[in-house]
């Protein structure tokens, strides 16, 4: 199995956003560096995010980059997607790797070493670590737990923490110092002015 791509870009679909568009800019940049996870609105249907993640799949497959579904784990198979993210209100990490199968790709949420040591034990194939910083994009989440959290996670698993929450160009370094394998983001590049030099510095970022 190829291995995980450092750069994850989460779906933006708040009003006036177009994922799309993010995407093409950042696939021609990043390539198989690219991991786009299909994240949609609580309230989307599931027609509507197996839209979005058809679409996706077939714009990642030139370029050798893999998608992944959050959540909804019928529509990561129903459109050929590379696996899927659940955290603590979806399917449990042992359920979600039954239904995904041996070889898929299966990421975890998980704040601290607990939870992360469980969700591995569970099938996780990495895990999502955060929030590192504040963020706008996602309410409700607990208070940042910054480079030092981020390390008492990976420090407790040997699989890839892909650091996520408030992560821009500047804050990559002090994330790989504390051992994450890579970044998840949204506005770091649904919000930039040039998506694909965005992604250009993100990947320098994470590859120097
Ligand atoms: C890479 C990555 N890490 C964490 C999350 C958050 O997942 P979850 O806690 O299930 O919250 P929702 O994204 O479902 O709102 C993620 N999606 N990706
Ligand atoms: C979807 C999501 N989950 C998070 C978590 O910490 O679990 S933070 C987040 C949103 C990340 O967006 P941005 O890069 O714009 O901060
Ligand atoms: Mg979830």
């Amino acid at each position: 199995m190829p291995s995980l791509g450092r750069l994850h870009l989460i779906t933006d679909t708040r009003p006036g956003r177009d994922p799309l568009a993010v995407l093409r800019a950042a696939l021609p940049v990043a390539r198989a560096e690219l991991v786009v996870q299909v994240r949609v609105a609580d309230d989307a249907t599931d027609r509507e995010a197996y839209e979005l993640a058809r679409r996706v799949v077939e714009a990642c497959r030139p370029y050798g980059a893999r998608c992944l579904v959050n959540d909804r784990l019928h529509v990561a198979l129903a459109v050929g997607a590379a696996g899927g993210h659940v955290g603590a209100d979806d399917l449990p990490v042992a359920a979600a790797r039954r239904v995904l199968g041996v070889d898929a790709v299966l990421g975890a949420t998980a704040r601290e070493p607990v939870t992360a040591r469980a969700a591995v034990a569970a099938g996780a194939g990495y895990l999502g670590v955060g929030p590192c910083h504040a963020t706008t994009t996602k309410p409700g989440l607990p208070a940042p737990i910054g480079p030092d959290g981020v390390r008492a996670v990976t420090g407790a698993v040997t699989v890839p923490v892909i650091a996520i929450g408030g992560v821009t160009a500047a804050s990559v370094p002090a994330l790989r110092a504390a051992g994450a394998y890579g970044v998840a983001v949204v506005g770091a590049l649904s919000s930039a002015a040039d998506p694909a030099r965005a992604t250009a510095e993100l990947l320098g970022a994470l590859t120097c």
